[in-house]
C-alpha cells in the first residue's frame, strides 16, 4: 500500500475519492492511457488467482493499427493482463477478472457473449511456437472451418495461401503444404502460427513472447511481419527485450507488481521515461 505523498507524487492525474479516502490500492498511471480511436478499451481491471491479486485496476487503450509492447519484471503481470483481452483466463481456475474491457465498444465479458468466436477477434500467438500435429495446409484451414468462413474448397485455399503470404511463410511451403507443421523450423512454426491467427480475420493480435524461442534471424523475420501485420490489425505484444519494444511498437507499457505504472509513445518510455521504476527498469537497474 502507498502513502498519500508516495501516489500524489506518482499521479499526473486527478485522484479519485476512493484514493483521497485512502483506499488505495493500485497505483495511478503516468501517462495517458487513452487513445483516440480505440480498437480495445480496458477499464479499472484488476485479476485475481483465488486471494491473491494480479492485476489492480489497470486502464488502458488499445488503438487501431498500432503495435502495443507490454514490458515489466518477471511476475508483474503482463501475461496475465494480456490474456484477459481474450479471456484466456477463463480457462484458469481460480482466476477472476474485473473492471471492463470492450471491444469495439462491446463488453467482452457480456455473459451472453460467447469466447469461442471472440478468439478469433482477438486471436493469441504463444511463446512456442505451437502448431497442431496436422499439416501446412490443415493447420491454417482449420480455424476457417470451424468457423464457417469459406464455403468450398477453392475458397479455402485461396484463403490459405492468403494466409500464409500475410504471414511471410508461402514462398517456402507452397510446394509442402500437406507435409506437418512440426516438421518446420522454430521461426518458420511461428509463422505457421500467426498465419493460422490471421486465417480468421480477427481484429486484434495478442503476442506472448513470440520471438523468445526464436534465433536471431527467425526474430528479426518475425518483427518485420509484426511491422507489416499493423497495417491491418491491432498488435499487443509482451516481451522481455526492452530492443524488441522498441523496434517493433508505436506505443509501449510498463508493468510493476500488477500495477501499470507508465504507459506512452515507445520513443518518449525509452528516452525520457517519466516513473522512477520506469526509469529504473529501462536502465537495467531493477528486474
Ligand atoms: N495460473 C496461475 N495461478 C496462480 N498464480 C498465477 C498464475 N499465473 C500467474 N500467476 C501469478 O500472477 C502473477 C503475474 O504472473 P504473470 O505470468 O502474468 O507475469 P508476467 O509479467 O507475464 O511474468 P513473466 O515475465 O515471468 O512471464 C505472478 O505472481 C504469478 O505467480
Amino acid at each position: 500500500m502507498n502513502t498519500m505523498a508516495e501516489a500524489i507524487d506518482k499521479t499526473t492525474g486527478a485522484m479519485s475519492a476512493s484514493e483521497l479516502a485512502g483506499g488505495i490500492h493500485s497505483r495511478a498511471t503516468v501517462g495517458d492511457f487513452t487513445v483516440a480511436d480505440p480498437r480495445m478499451s480496458c477499464r479499472d481491471v484488476d485479476v485475481w488467482y483465488g486471494s491473491k491479486q494480479a492485476i489492480k485496476g489497470v486502464s488502458l487503450d488499445i488503438a487501431q493499427n498500432e503495435v502495443l509492447s507490454m514490458i515489466g519484471p518477471s511476475g508483474c503481470g503482463k501475461s496475465t493482463f494480456l490474456r484477459c483481452l481474450n479471456r484466456m483466463n477463463d480457462t484458469i481456475d481460480g482466476c477472476r477478472v474485473t473492471g471492463s474491457i470492450r471491444l469495439d465498444g462491446q463488453d467482452i465479458y457480456d455473459r451472453s457473449l460467447d469466447p469461442v468466436p471472440l478468439r478469433a477477434r482477438v486471436g493469441m500467438v504463444f511463446q512456442k511456437p505451437n502448431p497442431f500435429p496436422k499439416s501446412i495446409y490443415e493447420n491454417v484451414a482449420y480455424g476457417p472451418r470451424i468457423h464457417g468462413l469459406t464455403n468450398n474448397r477453392t475458397e479455402l485455399d485461396a484463403l490459405v495461401e492468403s494466409s500464409l503470404r500475410k504471414a511471410g511463410l508461402w514462398e517456402e511451403v507452397k510446394d509442402r503444404l500437406d507435409q506437418p507443421g512440426t516438421g518446420l523450423s522454430g521461426g518458420q512454426q511461428q509463422r505457421l502460427c500467426i498465419a493460422r491467427t490471421i486465417a480468421v480475420s480477427p481484429e486484434v493480435i495478442l503476442m506472448d513472447e513470440p520471438c523468445s524461442a526464436l534465433d536471431p534471424i527467425a526474430t528479426a523475420i518475425v518483427e518485420e511481419l509484426i511491422d507489416e501485420l499493423r497495417a491491418n490489425y491491432s498488435i499487443a505484444i509482451v516481451t522481455h527485450s526492452m530492443q524488441q519494444a522498441a523496434r517493433v511498437s508505436q506505443r509501449t507499457a510498463y508493468f510493476h507488481l500488477g500495477d501499470l505504472i507508465e504507459v506512452g509513445e515507445t520513443n518518449d518510455i525509452f528516452t525520457n521515461p517519466r516513473h522512477k521504476l520506469t526509469e529504473d527498469y529501462i536502465t537495467g537497474r531493477f528486474g
